[in-house]
């Protein structure tokens, strides 16, 4: 499976990989955050869901732009920034057929209304409003990438996953056998089986915290914010089904980190926000997680190879290595507007560095 991994005691040295979720935000936050995956990562899928947001190509382009313009700044380059288009009721056939010309736009994002933040544009009822855009999506090869859970608050958070599998998934992918489609962030053993096993084009990204932490970091000696994500952290059995899929060389499954900064002020509140910042040390989290699962050999495929199969993209050129030296995560980082930023795992430390 490994196209060129080397794996001493000391170091792993694998090809560059790409993130397959993540968000960049806009403006100062943009500004704060782009460095860190750019160093890490040579290609991401930039999710759409600003305010307003990015529901068409003109507006991709314009995000893009921004994009670039912040790596001109900062003297970044050897990143490419991957967009996607934010699928809403209203969303027109004319639109995928202008994705489909893009080129820069992979993909559209199906955020079921009210599932997560700035969802509120999402799609109500996805066959019902938009069967016309998927058929043509199927047709020009398309994926959507979907934010899997239902919205229904008679069903249990715990639970929003594996009923979105029954209410939505299966019939959304019975009608349209061919779609290419993202399970993203999957955080349950329904999501990983259903993946597995399932017919036709499917993948599933895998995000560090699914498989590091179970729901119990959520309130370890108190309630932690920065352990609070959607879908939110699940029992232990899940956490394993997700690490025995990362790790299984099932190229179904890949990376995509769901990085989601938000201000701490904005996390440690009454009503705090979801999603929880990985982009600066992802790479030592994803191996700290291989690592502990005995299947190091296994985090090229997840990380390098299986995402550009599936999205019909090459593989990276150059390569990147991971050093066995402590790392300890600070506690903050530098945000938007003078605020504070706290990475996922913050204070503690981990037993990998990134060295380029
Ligand atoms: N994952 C999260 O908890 N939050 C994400 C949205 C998302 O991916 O659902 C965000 O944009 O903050
Ligand atoms: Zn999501
Ligand atoms: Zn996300």
């Amino acid at each position: 499976m490994a196209q060129f991994m080397q794996l001493t005691e000391q170091t792993i040295t694998f090809i560059r990989p790409d993130d397959w979720h993540l968000h960049l935000r806009d403006g100062e936050a943009l500004s704060a955050v782009l460095k860190d995956t750019a160093r890490q990562f040579a290609r991401a899928i930039v999710m759409p869901n600003l305010k307003p947001p990015v529901t068409t190509v003109e507006l991709a382009k314009t995000y893009r732009d921004r994009i670039l313009q912040v790596m001109k700044q900062q003297n970044i380059s050897g990143f490419e920034p991957l967009m996607t288009l934010y699928l809403t009721n209203n969303t027109s056939i004319e639109e995928v057929l202008k994705v489909a010309d893009s080129g820069f736009v992979k993909a559209f994002k199906l955020y079921p209304a009210g599932a997560t933040t700035n969802s509120d544009a999402g799609v109500t009822d996805l066959l019902g409003n938009c069967s016309a855009v998927l058929e043509m999506m199927q047709e020009k090869g398309v994926p959507l990438l979907v934010h899997g859970e239902v919205t229904d608050i008679t069903v249990d958070l715990f639970d929003r996953e594996a009923v979105f599998i029954d209410r939505v998934m299966l019939p959304l992918r019975k009608r349209f056998p061919t779609l290419k489609v993202v399970f993203e962030h999957i955080t349950t053993k329904h999501g990983a089986q259903y993946v597995r096993d399932a017919e036709g084009p499917i993948g599933a990204t895998i995000t560090p915290q699914h498989l590091l932490y179970n729901r119990n970091a959520i309130f370890q000696g108190g309630i932690r914010p920065h352990y609070y994500c959607l879908p939110v952290l699940k029992r232990e059995e899940h956490r394993l089904a997700l690490v025995e899929a990362a790790t299984s060389g099932n190229k179904r499954f890949f990376l995509g980190t769901d990085s989601a900064p938000h201000a701490k002020g904005a996390k440690e509140a009454a009503c705090g926000c979801a999603g929880c910042y990985s982009a600066l040390h992802a790479l030592e989290l994803y191996a700290t997680a291989f690592e502990k699962a005995g299947k190091l050999d296994q985090l090229e495929g997840f990380a390098s190879l299986n995402g550009p199969a599936f999205y019909g993209l090459p593989i990276n050129k150059e390569t990147v290595t991971l050093k066995r030296q402590a790392f300890t995560i600070p506690d903050e980082l530098g945000y938007a507007d003078g605020q504070r930023l706290v990475p996922l795992a913050a204070g503690e430390s981990l037993a990998w560095s990134f060295e380029n």
